[in-house]
């Protein structure tokens, strides 16, 4: 058996944090996982360190499902974004050492491919309509079919999505949470507008999303969802938080517009009404967050069940070791949708080798065994972990609101 001899973790920051898991069996192979939870790093380097690591010396690196039913069963206190982040590090970590053990990519072990490749979506975003519509157009000419827009609200010094760089958003900006402030109804009455401006000017063979971030009551949302269904959005993502998974029903029962949700959901119980009731039309749950490949792939097979799609969550605090992982599991699923891609940096590439490839729109996992993702370990030692937190939302009287 390939015996787990050692593990440990590698915390880097180039241009933004990342924390890896590395596990490395008696022969010498290797595998990673990403654990990286943005703005709170720190707190899975430790439970993986000095809670996980211990108990996986000796174990058979084969072993993946009873490893993942050992950490999430014997941990006792189950789900949570750290204990999950932290237990889909080692199972990501294990489907890289079994591919490379068999001379298979990840893919390939997941039953092959489903399709050719997988279509992302881009971000589009800028301070006003005409510039997210023209950011829109560079993708649409640059390949992208599927493109999200956001864009600056007018009377609002922020908002979600809206960065300084036209191709990279990072919302991580500070080393205390920068403080934004929110007005729905502002918001209200810009986003239609962007949609219509961005159908003029991309027509209509070109996917549209958009991120509302949390941020609408479900009456609210019911209606963006209506206002917006002229310009046949692909969907509406986060249009109020999930905790309740009942509220969607309400949104759905307004509009015909898709929705689609997830991306802070780390267990199949946070998705099970929706998907069962069909509430949603994208699950957006991802590797690094919600236990791995092996617990996403449930959360695809149920929603399989009911015609819900996958629609990875993708942002720059996903490594490349989770966006290759998600790969391999696009291109697998049956009941794949869309794939989220915000390009990395230089120095997060640099540092993070990888196989993966965009070509027209979509991209490829490519062939090499296992993930397909190596670390530069004496280049990750240079850029040391930079404390870097989320912002938080306020509305204009100061009541504390969602991010
Ligand atoms: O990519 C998205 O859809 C996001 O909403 C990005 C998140 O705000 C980001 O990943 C938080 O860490
Ligand atoms: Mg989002």
């Amino acid at each position: 058996m390939p015996k787990i001899i050692d593990a440990k973790v590698i915390v880097t920051s180039p241009g933004r944090n990342f924390v890896t898991l590395k596990i490395v069996t008696q022969d010498g192979v290797y595998g990673l996982g990403d654990a990286t939870l943005n703005g709170r790093e720190l707190s899975v380097a430790s439970y993986l360190q000095d809670h996980v690591i211990p108990c996986l010396i000796g174990r058979d690196a084969h072993r993946i499902e009873d490893i993942w039913q050992y950490l999430y069963k014997g941990a006792y206190w189950r789900r949570g974004p750290v204990t999950m982040s932290a237990i889909a590090a080692v199972d990501t970590a294990l489907w890289d050492i079994k591919g490379k053990l068999a001379g298979l990519s990840v893919y390939q072990l997941l039953g092959g491919a489903s399709r050719e490749s997988v279509m992302v979506y881009g971000h589009a975003n800028g301070t006003t309509i005409e510039d997210t519509v023209r950011v829109a157009l560079e993708y649409q000419a640059q390949g992208y079919r599927a493109i999200r827009i956001q864009c600056g609200v007018p009377g609002m010094a922020s908002t979600y999505g809206v960065s300084k760089d036209k191709y990279f958003y990072e919302p991580a900006d500070a080393d205390l949470p920068t403080e934004n402030v929110w007005n729905t109804s502002k918001y209200l009455r810009v986003v239609p507008e962007l949609f219509k401006a961005a159908r003029e000017a991309l027509g209509w063979d070109v996917h549209l999303l958009h991120d509302i971030h949390h941020r609408l009551t479900p009456i609210e949302a019911g209606r963006l969802g209506k206002d917006l269904e002229p310009y046949r959005p692909f969907w509406l993502e986060d249009a109020t938080p999930a905790e309740n998974q009942e509220a969607f029903r309400l949104i759905r029962q307004h509009t015909t517009t898709p929705l689609a949700v997830g991306e802070i959901f780390n267990s199949i119980h946070d998705c099970r009404e929706l998907i069962e009731n069909q509430l949603i039309d994208y699950i957006r749950a991802t590797v690094v967050h919600a236990g791995g490949i092996s617990h996403l792939r449930k959360i695809a097979n149920l929603a399989d069940l009911y015609q819900v799609r996958t629609g990875c969550h993708g942002a720059t605090d996903l490594s490349p070791v989770c966006m290759a992982a998600a790969l391999h599991f696009d291109l697998s699923v049956p009941n794949f949708g869309v794939q989220e891609y915000m390009r990395h940096t230089a120095e997060t590439d640099a540092v993070f080798p990888h196989a993966y490839t965009f070509a027209d729109g979509a991209m490829h996992p490519g062939e090499a065994p296992g993930l397909g993702v190596d670390i530069d370990e004496e280049l990750a030692a240079r850029y040391e972990y930079d404390r870097a937190f989320l912002p938080v939302n306020r509305l204009e009287d100061g009541t504390m609101f969602n991010w």
